[in-house]
């Protein structure tokens, strides 16, 4: 197998691990048949009357069939909102565990087509509320909430209109806000985000089972924390918006709005009745990963699961990484290339502040290992993209682009292949299948990349200041280095994996 099929097999591998179904049946059981009790990672909440479902985000189909096997009759009413497409798309991929059996008693809503609100998705937001204002202290209403729940369950607070949250929202990701910062200004400017919902199903029990597509799982970021305790004021969400030069155009709405909004995050007792529980994350789907790859025979290492950052940072963060273990394979581990590898890697990371990342540690496990067996780096997490230009493509396609130019340069300055010779490819994808507004999922590279690219009359550089990578991949090589994959029906961030081996000395 070539390296870049290893990359393909690795990749699926992470996402299956995640799929919704196997996951959902490890964290919950429901159990006992006279005073039912469900079961919850350890967890036991009793199913004093009626059982409700609710459900927004990209991976929430597979996660509510699954769940609608496990509670049978006990369930009596559910709705979900979906992305659109999902089950047609699932369906012709043959995904059938992930789609609701015929008589089922869950509402499927989709909407939020290109992972923005609209019509479609208000009109589910405003079915789960109603259900959820109905309910009373004997019922139990399960949550299953998964990345992309934001878009999916938009309810702004009057009088802002919905074109008016999409456009702002739309402006501050163009802007290169981070996911928790995009998500503290719709958590403010919603009535069902930042704890909305939970409030709102009070008194009934509230139990959410969380798929966290968010660097270190923080309850309230994730989908914009509908059932949980948000930590964020107001103050927050106006330093957000002057950050990002927003806080002079503001529409009216928004304006009247941010001028009413309590100053205090809503008191933690609120929230007694809530229980939030994530049940998979990314950190699953990298250990999966790692797992396989070893059974390919690789030396793996996962370097973190909290990427974050400019993408062009983490681009020279990973061809730093592959410079340094093709310096290894070429017998230069120690000497002064090395060393200033090393030094300019630490520098790096020390600017990213990747939470948790202890690179000093990484590059020594690194070091350790030698050119006998492949070498596997696995990461995960979202990078940020500043758009300058108007072209298509997603951060996972433009991540590859700019390791691909990285590579490139590196060769063109050494004059040569990397030291040793070896074989390296770069692979980065969005677990959901879906890079941006793009059909692909992200896309392969590896050093070769550019100068092929230019013998097709392809620049790849002008492609990436146009921010144009899907553009790009899919006129080079028949588009034979995008990942495509098709919505998978779940979602924990992005994943990258990058294959080196030894090749022969010229
Ligand atoms: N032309 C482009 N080139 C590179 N990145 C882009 C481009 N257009 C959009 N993006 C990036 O794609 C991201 C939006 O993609 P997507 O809708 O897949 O978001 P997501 O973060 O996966 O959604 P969610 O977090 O809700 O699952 C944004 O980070 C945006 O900057
Ligand atoms: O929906 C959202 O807000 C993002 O996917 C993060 O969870």
């Amino acid at each position: 197998m070539s390296l870049r099929e290893h990359a393909l097999s690795l990749f699926r591998s992470a996402v299956a691990t995640v799929r919704p179904a196997p996951m959902l049946k490890r964290a919950m059981k429901l159990q006992g048949d006279g005073c039912p009790q469900l079961l919850v990672k350890g967890q036991a909440f009793p199913v004093k009357r009626d059982l409700y479902l609710v459900g927004f985000g990209k991976a929430v189909l597979g996660m509510a069939a699954a769940a609608e096997e496990i509670l049978g009759d006990h369930l009596v009413q559910g709705i979900i909102n979906v992305p659109l497409g999902i089950q047609e798309s699932l369906q012709r991929a043959g995904m059938q565990e992930m789609l609701l059996k015929p008589h089922s008693k869950i509402q499927v809503i989709e909407g939020a087509k290109n992972n923005l609100p609209d019509p479609e998705a208000l009109k589910g937001t405003a079915a789960i509320q109603e259900l959820a204002e109905g309910l009373t202290a004997d019922d139990l209403l399960l949550v299953l909430i998964s990345g992309g729940g934001s878009a999916l369950l938009p309810a702004p607070i009057p009088p802002i209109l919905l074109e008016e949250k999409e456009k702002l929202t739309k402006m501050l990701a163009s802007r290169g806000a981070a996911i928790q910062e995009l998500n503290i200004v719709r958590k403010t400017l919603s009535l069902l985000k930042g704890g909305g919902l939970a409030r709102l199903a009070y008194p009934a029990r509230v139990v959410s089972l969380i798929l966290s597509d968010v660097i270190g799982d923080p309850l309230d970021i994730i989908a914009s924390g509908p059932t949980a305790a948000s930590s964020h004021s107001v103050q927050d969400c106006l330093r957000i918006l002057a950050k990002y030069n927003l806080l002079h155009n503001l529409p009216k709405s928004v304006e009247t709005v941010l001028s009413c909004s309590p100053t205090k995050p809503t008191a933690l007792e609120d929230y007694s009745h809530v229980c939030n529980i994530i049940i998979g994350s990314n950190t699953l789907a990298l250990d999966e990963a790692k797992r396989q790859a070893e059974g390919l025979g690789y030396a793996a290492l996962i370097l973190s699961t909290a990427i974050c950052g400019e993408v062009g940072h983490i681009a020279t963060l990973y061809c730093q990484l592959i410079r340094l273990v093709c310096l290894s394979f070429a017998g230069l581990g120690e000497g002064p290339l090395s060393d200033e590898v090393r030094g300019n890697l630490l520098q790096l990371a020390a600017e990213l502040e990747i939470p948790g990342l202890n690179l000093a540690e990484f590059l020594q496990a690194l070091q350790r290992l030698g050119p006998e067996r492949p070498v596997c780096i696995l990461a995960g997490g979202e990078t940020t993209v500043q758009l300058q230009g108007t072209g298509k493509g997603g951060r996972n396609q433009e991540l590859a682009l700019r390791v691909g130019l990285g590579l490139h340069r590196a060769q063109a300055t050494e004059g040569s292949s990397p030291p040793g010779r070896c074989e390296i490819i770069f692979l980065s994808g969005g677990t959901d299948g879906q890079d941006g507004p793009t059909e692909a999922a992200g896309a392969f590279c590896s050093p070769e990349l550019v100068d092929e690219a230019l013998q097709e009359g392809l620049d790849a550089e002008a492609f990436l200041s146009n921010n144009d990578s899907y553009t790009f991949f899919s006129q080079f090589q028949g588009g034979r280095h995008l990942l495509v994959t098709g919505l998978t029906g779940t979602n924990v961030m992005d994943i990258q994996a990058i294959l080196i081996r030894a090749t022969e000395r010229s």
